[in-house]
């Protein structure tokens, strides 16, 4: 096994042995992953196979863990990634295989992650009989997504994550189920080794690691959902910021999919791109990770509490005004942030205060910024009668967890990503309920 000290990533070709020490002890520093076989092998294998070249080399990064760091410096308008068509895996790359048959005659048919889902347990069944096999060989075995949480880790995510985690499992659930049932009678073979395990690996693999990739949709998918959804091997090992600043798409005179950076990378800084702008509930929901301080954090408002305080508050023309909210599409992803209300939540609970001398000049809402703000006091009762339960009921998980954590047998990766949901969301709430 290599050491720790051998695995270190040298600043400079010359640095002698004093200098090689203070790197090993510097734990800021990413690991070179240039001893793991996998990934030497997938970079064989592309450059063989596919004649691709890049600039970016894998490494462990004491945040982020694994991820792709650059060797040289990188300035804005640069490619950082230009993957050859070839290497995408796309619905049309499963439809062409050799268990294309299987797929065009699956009933119903498939949706386009089922399809990907699907491939990827037969191809990693194959094992080094699969064309594919540097791919797989090189991707997590396991996952921090929800998934993988058992009902105890679960019982603690704060109770708006929690049942949104909840329809995505029911979703994942239902998809094998599916996938089971028309095997049993149709594909044996996939039947036969087909279990949730592998299911659930092979759905978080594709939900985790695709791209956005546009297909044209085939005859013989599902359009329940879009098609446009590929895997690309190599690319996936780059990590998510939200300050990333990147464009990335199939460039169809190069018959690559590229990556540009408008950022500026120093030689041995982890290159970034961004998953899109997502809070940290999302980005566990979708990927298992969070990050600290992230701005796109927000705590949402639902409907249907908007609904409980209007019965609560015996709010006078109720109907009227949700009328007039939902006209101006102001009853949609109400928020609140380290901010306070965002100014569509106040709208609406400044709607919901009002008399009917304000709802004569409701319009002007929209031009004067302090309009209403007679209505304050009553907003902020209906707040604290929506939020502040919420509020109680994360301060009593994160007791019971700190109790739980030393007894019960919870993973100490998922408790810390629901100590820091937790937390986020606390704050949040905190925050909104004291302006
Ligand atoms: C597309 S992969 C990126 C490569 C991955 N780290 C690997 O080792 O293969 C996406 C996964 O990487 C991890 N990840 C991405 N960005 C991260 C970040 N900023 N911090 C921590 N984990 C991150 C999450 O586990 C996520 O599901």
């Amino acid at each position: 096994m290599a050491s720790a000290q051998q695995n270190c990533i040298k600043s400079s070709r010359r640095c002698g042995k004093t200098r090689r020490k203070r790197i090993y002890c510097d734990p800021s520093r990413p690991i070179s992953c240039s001893h793991d076989d996998s990934l030497k092998l997938i970079r064989i294998w592309m450059k063989k196979e596919f004649g691709f070249k890049n600039k970016l080399v894998p490494a462990v990064f004491p945040t982020t863990g694994r991820g792709l760091m650059t060797r040289k410096s990188i300035r804005p308008g640069e490619i950082l990634v230009s993957l050859p068509q070839r290497l995408l895996i796309t619905t049309q790359t499963v439809l062409d295989s050799d268990i294309g048959k299987h797929i065009k005659r699956w009933k119903p048919k498939l949706t386009p992650q089922q399809c990907l889902t699907v491939f990827l347990i037969w191809e990693k069944h194959k094992h080094t009989e699969s064309p594919w096999f540097p791919y797989i060989n090189m991707l997590p075995v396991t996952f921090t997504s929800p998934g993988y949480f058992s009902s105890t880790e679960l019982s603690f995510l704060p109770k708006c994550v929690r049942l949104k985690v909840d329809e995505v499992l029911e979703k994942l659930d239902c998809s094998y189920r599916e996938v089971k049932h028309y095997s049993k009678y149709h594909w044996t073979e996939l039947y036969d080794i087909l279990t949730y395990d592998l299911y659930i690996w092979s759905w978080y693999v594709i939900n985790s690691r695709s791209v956005y990739y546009q297909s044209n949709h085939s005859k013989y998918l599902s359009t329940d959902e879009p098609d446009n959804i590929a895997l690309a091997p190599y690319l996936d090992l780059l990590n998510h910021s939200s300050q990333a600043n990147v464009k990335a798409g199939y460039n169809a005179i190069t018959n690559c999919y590229e990556i540009i950076t408008y950022d500026v990378y120093k030689p041995y800084q982890e290159v970034f791109i961004s998953y899109g702008c997502h809070g940290n509930q999302k980005l566990f929901i979708e990927y298992g990770f969070y990050i600290p301080d992230n701005c796109n954090d927000v705590y949402e408002i639902s409907y249907d509490d908007i609904l409980n305080a209007c019965e609560h508050f015996s709010v006078k023309y109720k109907e009227k005004k949700l009328d007039l909210l939902k006209h101006h599409d102001l009853l949609k992803n109400l928020v609140c942030t380290m901010d306070g209300l965002s100014w569509k939540a106040m709208t609406v609970f400044k709607t919901l205060a009002m008399e009917w001398r304000h709802l004569e000049k409701w319009s002007q809402i929209y031009t004067e910024t302090d309009i209403f703000n007679d209505l304050l006091p009553i907003v902020n009762t209906m707040i604290v009668f929506i939020l502040q339960p919420y509020l109680d009921d994360n301060i009593q998980l994160m007791k019971q967890l700190q109790i739980q954590k030393q007894q019960a047998d919870l993973n100490p990766v998922h408790v810390e990503i629901i100590e820091q949901l937790l937390k986020i969301e606390n704050s949040i709430l905190t925050k909104t309920l004291s302006m």
